[in-house]
C-alpha cells in the first residue's frame, strides 16, 4: 500500500496535460512519463488479489447511500473504507494552508482538483500501510475518466458497484443528511416516500435517527443546501457517469438499483455480492 501512494501521487504530478495514447487497453499515460517507465513501477503496487484484501470501488450519486453501505461492507470484509469526500472534509476543518482553496470549491458543488484529491488520498494510504491496512473500498474515488486511468495505472480494481436509486428521491435524502459534530457519525433524518408511477414501485425510506446522546450535536453539511446539491447532481452526471461505461467495458461493474431503506437493501446487496453475513442481515434490518 505504500507502493501505491507513492505510485499514486508521481503518476498525479507528472499526468498534467496527459495526452499520449498508449496502445494497450486504451489508457492514455502522463506525456513525459514513458507508457513502459509506468507499466513497470505499476506492476509495484500490483499485488495477487490471493496475496491481499479486496480492491473495491463505490460509484452513485451524491446522496445515493455510498459512505453507509461502504463502511458497512469495510467492517464485514476488515479493510478501510477511504471516502474522499470525508478527507476533504478533514483538510477542511483542519484549517491548513489548503482549507481557504477547498472550502471556496466544495461549497459551491465543484470538484477539487486531480492534484489535491491524489495528495490526500496518496496520505490516507500511506498512513493505513503504516498501521498494516490491506485493501479498500474507495468511495467517491475515482469521480473522473482521468482519475480513474491514474488509479488503472497504479493497481488493479476487483469490483466496481454503482449504486442507483431514483433521481427524484436523492435531493430529498442529500437534504435530509445530518452528522455527530462529536461522535462523526452520519444520520438521516428525512422520512421518504416516494410515490411508485410509470412501472416503478412506490419507495419507503424510513430515517436513520441519531442515539438520543449525538441529537443536540447534529450538523448539516454546508454543501448539502438545494441548489448545492443540484449543482453536484448535475456535475455527477456530467463527469462521474461516464466511469460506468469504463469500468462496465473492462468487466467490473455491478448494478444494484436500491429497492428501499437500509432493512430492506442491505441484505439484497450481500445477497448480489455473493456474501454471506446471516447475524449482519440481521442486526442490519433490526
Ligand atoms: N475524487 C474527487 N475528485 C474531486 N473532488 C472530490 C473527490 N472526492 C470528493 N471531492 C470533493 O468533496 C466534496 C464532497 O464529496 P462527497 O462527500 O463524496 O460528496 P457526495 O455526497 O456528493 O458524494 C465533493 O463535492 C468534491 O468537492
Amino acid at each position: 500500500m505504500a507502493v501505491l501512494s507513492r505510485l499514486l501521487r508521481a503518476t498525479a504530478s507528472a499526468s498534467r496535460g496527459m495526452t499520449t495514447l498508449a496502445p494497450e487497453a486504451g489508457v492514455r499515460y502522463p506525456t513525459g512519463l514513458a507508457a513502459s517507465k509506468i507499466g513497470s513501477a505499476a506492476a509495484l503496487g500490483r499485488v495477487d488479489p490471493a496475496e491481499r484484501n479486496v480492491q473495491w470501488v463505490f460509484l452513485g450519486c451524491p446522496g445515493v447511500g455510498k459512505g453507509t453501505y461502504a463502511s458497512r461492507l469495510s467492517q464485514l470484509l476488515a479493510v478501510p473504507h477511504i471516502a474522499t469526500g470525508d478527507l476533504v472534509r478533514e483538510e477542511l476543518s483542519s484549517s491548513g494552508p489548503l482549507s481557504e482553496q477547498l472550502a471556496a470549491i466544495v461549497n459551491q458543488g465543484k470538484l477539487v482538483s486531480d492534484e489535491i484529491i491524489i495528495d490526500l488520498l496518496s496520505k490516507r494510504l500511506e498512513n493505513g500501510a503504516a498501521k498494516g491496512e490491506s485493501g479498500f473500498i474507495l468511495d467517491g474515488f475515482p469521480r473522473t475518466i482521468r482519475q480513474a486511468e491514474i488509479l488503472e495505472g497504479v493497481t488493479d480494481i476487483d469490483l466496481v458497484v454503482n449504486l442507483k436509486l431514483r433521481e427524484d428521491v436523492l435531493v430529498e435524502k442529500c437534504l435530509g443528511r445530518r452528522m455527530c459534530s462529536q461522535c462523526g457519525g452520519n444520520f438521516n433524518v428525512a422520512s421518504i416516500s416516494a410515490k411508485g408511477e410509470n412501472g416503478r414501485p412506490g419507495m419507503y425510506m424510513p430515517p436513520l435517527l441519531p442515539p438520543s446522546h449525538c441529537m443536540s450535536k447534529l450538523i448539516t453539511r454546508a454543501d448539502d443546501t438545494e441548489e448545492v446539491v443540484k449543482e453536484r447532481l448535475r456535475i455527477y452526471n456530467d463527469m462521474s457517469k461516464p466511469l460506468e461505461e469504463f469500468y462496465s467495458s473492462r468487466g467490473k461493474l455491478l448494478e444494484f438499483d436500491l429497492p428501499g431503506g437500509i432493512p430492506e437493501s442491505w441484505p439484497k446487496l450481500l445477497e448480489a455480492l455473493n456474501i454471506e453475513d446471516s447475524d449482519n442481515k440481521q442486526s442490519a434490518a433490526a
